[in-house]
């Protein structure tokens, strides 16, 4: 494994670690059952027209801070009033800024399905999800070995959740397909360098199965971005930089929903 995502790691075990302390693992697992049912998240994303999925994104180790954001719930909602899909949430703290408490504050005011973003490591970050009321949570490849993927992919659906695999490599791909993903995002950034390369997402997608859901991860500057994504095979785009540094994020998502149900607009073919 590399070394950023490994350093990555290292500071989300041990806040995890914390949070174990505070409240155990059967405590946790009780509120998750306790949570209202997961949204269908495939219906979101198989409306008509490509979806934008819209992040609550604070600061990235690439840029370090992208936005000061007062109120994650204000922003949240005016991507949903904009037609955002589906809206994602950091909760990482180190190193993107986020917190249990933005996604709290989300879930609070809004309908749309919600994305747990951050590194998942085992099940207690499943459960915990689902306790604050997660519909989707990001597992990403490059950060668990095979088995790992795999039970943590059975757990997170066996919640009634979605899981989104992250890909970078088409090697990642196969491991993905392998442990049974039907929601596959690629991250067009390198995990190495963090630079962002779009033509990823084109040499990835055609080797999916078009049954799988593709999300256009990372780099998307405006509608063109989604323009070129959606033509290369995506059925949505994920979008926190392009949206949260704009200066005017509910103009930026609503200029990008509008871009993904122009009947110009490429649409993936199934
Ligand atoms: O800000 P961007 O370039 O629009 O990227 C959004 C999203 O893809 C990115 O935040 C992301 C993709 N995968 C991740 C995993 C962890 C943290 C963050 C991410």
């Amino acid at each position: 494994m590399n070394s950023v995502l490994e350093s990555i790691l290292d500071g989300v075990r041990a806040d995890l670690a914390e949070r174990e302390s505070a409240v155990p693992f059967d405590e946790i697992k009780r509120l998750a059952d306790q949570a209202p049912p997961p949204k269908d998240v495939k219906a979101a994303l198989l409306a008509p027209g490509i979806g934008v999925i819209a992040e609550v994104k604070r600061r990235s180790p690439s840029k370090g801070h992208l936005a000061d954001i007062a109120d994650p719930a204000e922003l949240a909602a005016s991507y949903a009033a904009a037609g955002a899909r589906a809206i994602s949430v950091l909760t990482e703290q180190r190193r993107f800024g986020g917190s249990l408490a933005d996604f709290d504050a989300v879930r609070a005011v809004v309908d749309v399905p919600l994305l747990r973003k951050d590194f998942i490591v085992g099940t207690y970050q499943v459960h915990e999800a689902r306790a604050h009321g997660a519909d989707i949570v990001l597992l990403i490849v490059a950060a668990l070995e095979q088995n790992a993927l795999e039970a943590l992919l059975d757990r997170v659906e066996s919640l009634g959740m979605t899981a989104l695999v992250e890909v970078h490599t088409a090697e990642d791909a196969d491991r993905a397909l392998q442990a049974g993903a039907s929601l596959i995002g690629i991250n067009a950034r390198d995990l190495h360098t963090l630079e962002v390369h779009r033509e990823v997402f084109g040499r990835i997608a055609p080797g999916l199965p078009p049954e799988v859901l593709k999300i256009a991860e990372s780099g998307v500057r405006g509608p063109s971005d989604l323009m070129a994504y959606a033509g290369a095979g995506a059925d949505a785009v994920l979008v926190g930089e392009g949206l949260v540094a704009s200066g005017d994020p509910k103009a930026a998502v609503t200029q990008l929903v509008t871009a993904g149900s122009h009947p110009a607009c490429p649409r993936p073919s199934r």
